[in-house]
């Protein structure tokens, strides 16, 4: 795609960001990505322009703003993936566990949406914004509770966002529940963690590529919430 506006997508690294990296790069988009370890795939980013960045450093936030303002005029999308899933049985005091968690889950997408918003305006196809949430913002989470309050959080942000960018950007949520396991998840975690839902599977990341395939596609949706979760509510 020739002199296409970016993709900005936050924690590429693996698994989920690091497939969004992929899918983008292969359809011809500018991609920046960010990421805090330097896991050896990101070679595989061929063509990206990485940032490595450290959400709960301020300065760290400041330079990625800095830089991606010096360097580009307009933006094409910018998608919140990065996310600690912290639980309170962290080693962690809860002061620094729900600091960390509003932290990187509603304090950096409310800065870079900010800082960034004059750049979305200006790209000549219209605009996203995508806050990728989780399920649990809308019943919460006994393990994880500072972590399901910072995604409900971030789903606020989606509705105001969504009102003070609009008509040029759009802004909305994904909110999965169970995408894919964690390889030190257990059988017994992974049995229970399925039968949570109506569908009963880990569909992998490419679901998630393909819902913002489609925000980035649709004509009339903003302010609103894509819930991927298998009919977890119903179950
Ligand atoms: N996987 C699932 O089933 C579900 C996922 N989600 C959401 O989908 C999104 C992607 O999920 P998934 O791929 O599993 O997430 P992961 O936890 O596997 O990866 C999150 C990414 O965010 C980065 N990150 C974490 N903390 C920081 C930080 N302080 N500064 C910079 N980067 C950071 C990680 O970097 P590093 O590699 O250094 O750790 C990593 O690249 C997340 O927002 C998640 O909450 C929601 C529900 C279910
Ligand atoms: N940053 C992350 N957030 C979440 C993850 C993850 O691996 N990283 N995983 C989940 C679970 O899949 C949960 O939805 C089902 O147990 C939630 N958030």
């Amino acid at each position: 795609m020739v002199n296409q506006a970016p993709i900005l997508i936050t924690g590429v690294g693996k698994r989920i960001g690091f497939a969004l990296a992929k899918h983008f790069l292969k359809k011809g988009y500018p991609v920046l990505g960010t990421y805090r370890t330097a896991h050896p795939q990101l070679s595989e980013l061929k063509g990206a322009q990485l940032f490595a960045v450290d959400f709960y450093q301020q300065k760290s936030i400041d330079e990625l703003i800095t830089a991606i303002r010096q360097e580009y005029s307009s933006l094409r999308a910018v998608i919140h993936n990065a996310s600690d899933w912290l639980p309170e049985s962290s080693d962690q005091a809860p002061t620094e566990i729900f600091s960390r968690m509003m932290q990187i889950h509603a304090g950096v997408p409310y800065q870079i949406n900010l800082a960034l918003a004059d750049l979305l305006e200006n790209s000549e196809e219209g605009s996203d914004i995508i806050h990728i949430t989780d399920y649990v913002s809308e019943k919460g989470s006994s393990k994880h509770i500072a972590y399901a309050a910072s995604k409900a959080a971030l789903s606020n942000l989606t509705l105001s966002f969504a009102a003070s960018l609009a008509p040029k950007v759009k802004v909305n949520s994904i909110a999965p529940s169970l995408i894919m396991f964690n390889p030190h998840d257990d059988e017994a975690y992974r049995s229970k963690a399925l039968d949570k839902s109506l569908l009963k599977i880990t569909p992998g990341e490419q679901e998630m590529v393909d819902a913002v395939e489609y925000l980035m596609r649709s004509q009339y949706m903003t302010g609103r919430t894509l819930s991927l979760d298998g009919g977890r509510p119903l179950r």
